[in-house]
């Protein structure tokens, strides 16, 4: 990592920035200049900061510093950063962003936005009643059976339905549980505008450890959620309720029907991320749409409606938005009552031709996904994402 970053870069930079986004809070001086009554909520939003039990991730911490900083010395007053300095040009950026805000009021917006956190990620922490390991889902992963049918939606509409480590986990947790429960067929949604916008990009902050084995990790996580779609013996469906972009795009080559809202897209910016396809699509996309249409997608970025995917053989059939649902489900529910043997094996001997094939591909595309976590241009692509919503 240090030899590819070279020597240009501190210490402290050669792990992931996602990582070193920090704030001086623990040299912290409150500035003399805050009156008394503030001076102590400041403080103290300071202590409880540090006491917090989930990191708040990279956005929020850049929110944070920029408010530190406006709230002890006013407006930004440092030069620029170069464009490679990534964290301190994400942390200017954020600083920069406040422009005149008076430090009364960043004081008393530190002080807010601490306590909320504070009282989440208590809430977060407390153990549900009646709650236990094997449960399945999550809020932001909700699973129903009924008629038939395991729905797994992924409700996160905040975030645009953002794939977090924890949500990764829950999904598969739920395709193994569907995979032995009395339902016939499988279902995954989203809840909201989006069907799912991805990997959420903050999560090699999540990660445990030094940049490797975030790496490590991450592509163990990776190569485990797609072998569970490869391997899943039951017949599986996406219902593409609206813009899909990333990993959620790249799986669909392993469902057995996708049926898209005429406003749904179809998204996968790996390049523009400097990753790599992923969800063994390099080998899907090809046999679906063909070489040219598949690298139209994986290589340069393009982005389809729901007519062109399904023109292309992605989407299985696209639906008026307004009647989607309705016609959708009536649909799913008329699928879930044939044999539940039959519709297994049917699939399974299908999917059985190309199954150690699928899981060669998904070995290949997660071992160069993890070179590419490690490289500058995604690095600099996912600092850009975020300094770009460090806007306040
Ligand atoms: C370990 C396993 C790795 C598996 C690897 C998989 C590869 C991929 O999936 S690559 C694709 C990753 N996804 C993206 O690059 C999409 C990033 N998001 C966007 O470009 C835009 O948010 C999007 C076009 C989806 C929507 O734009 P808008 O309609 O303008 O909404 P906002 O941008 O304001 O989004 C609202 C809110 O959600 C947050 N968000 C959205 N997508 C993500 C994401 N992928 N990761 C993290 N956060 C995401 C966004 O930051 C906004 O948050 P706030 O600013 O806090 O409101």
């Amino acid at each position: 990592m240090a030899k590819m970053l070279g020597a240009r870069w501190c210490p402290s930079a050669l792990r992931s920035p996602l990582q070193v986004i920090s704030f001086p809070a623990c040299q912290l001086h409150v500035s003399r200049r805050a009156k008394n009554a503030d001076q102590k909520e400041f403080e103290n939003a300071v202590t409880q900061l540090k006491l917090l039990k989930k990191d708040p991730g990279n956005e929020m911490k850049l929110k944070l510093y920029a408010l530190y900083k406006q709230a002890n010395e006013g407006p930004c007053n440092i030069p620029k950063p170069g464009v490679l300095n990534l964290i301190n040009k994400a942390k200017w950026d954020a600083w920069n962003a406040l422009g005149n805000l008076p430090k009364e009021t960043a004081r008393q917006n530190y002080v807010d936005l601490v306590t909320s956190l504070s009282s989440s990620s208590a809430s977060s922490s407390q153990v549900k009643p009646g709650a236990d390991k094997e449960q399945q889902g999550s809020e932001n992963v909700v699973v129903t059976s009924e008629d038939g049918i395991t729905k797994i939606m992924l409700n996160r509409p905040t975030k645009k339905n953002a794939i977090t480590t924890q949500m990764y986990q829950e999904i598969i947790l739920a395709l193994k549980a569907a995979s032995k429960d009395d339902s016939t067929i499988t279902v995954l949604t989203g809840n909201g505008d989006y069907y799912c916008s991805g990997n959420d990009l903050s999560n090699f902050n999540t990660l445990p450890g030094e940049i490797e084995e975030k790496v490590k990790s991450g592509g163990i996580l990776l190569r485990d959620f797609v072998a569970c779609f490869i391997d899943f013996p039951k017949p599986l469906i996406a219902v593409v309720n609206g813009p899909a972009v990333g990993i959620s795009v790249t799986i669909l080559g392993l469902f057995d029907a996708v049926y898209a809202s005429d406003k749904a897209t179809f998204h996968t910016p790996f390049t523009h991320l400097g990753q790599s396809p992923e969800g063994c699509s390099s080998y899907t996309f090809p046999k679906i749409m063909g070489l040219a249409k598949a690298k139209e997608m994986l290589i340069f970025g393009k982005k389809l409606t729901a007519g062109e995917a399904c023109a292309q053989g992605l989407v299985t059939e696209v639906f008026p938005d307004s009647t989607f649902q309705t016609e959708v489900w009536t649909r799913l529910k008329a699928y879930s009552k044939i044999p539940p043997n039959a519709g297994r094996i049917s699939k399974q001997i299908i999917r059985n031709w190309e199954k150690e094939k699928l899981h060669a591909v998904n070995a290949e595309e997660v071992r160069v996904l993890q070179e590419r976590w490690q490289s500058e241009e995604f690095l600099n692509a996912v600092m850009n994402f975020f300094s770009k919503r460090a806007k306040l």
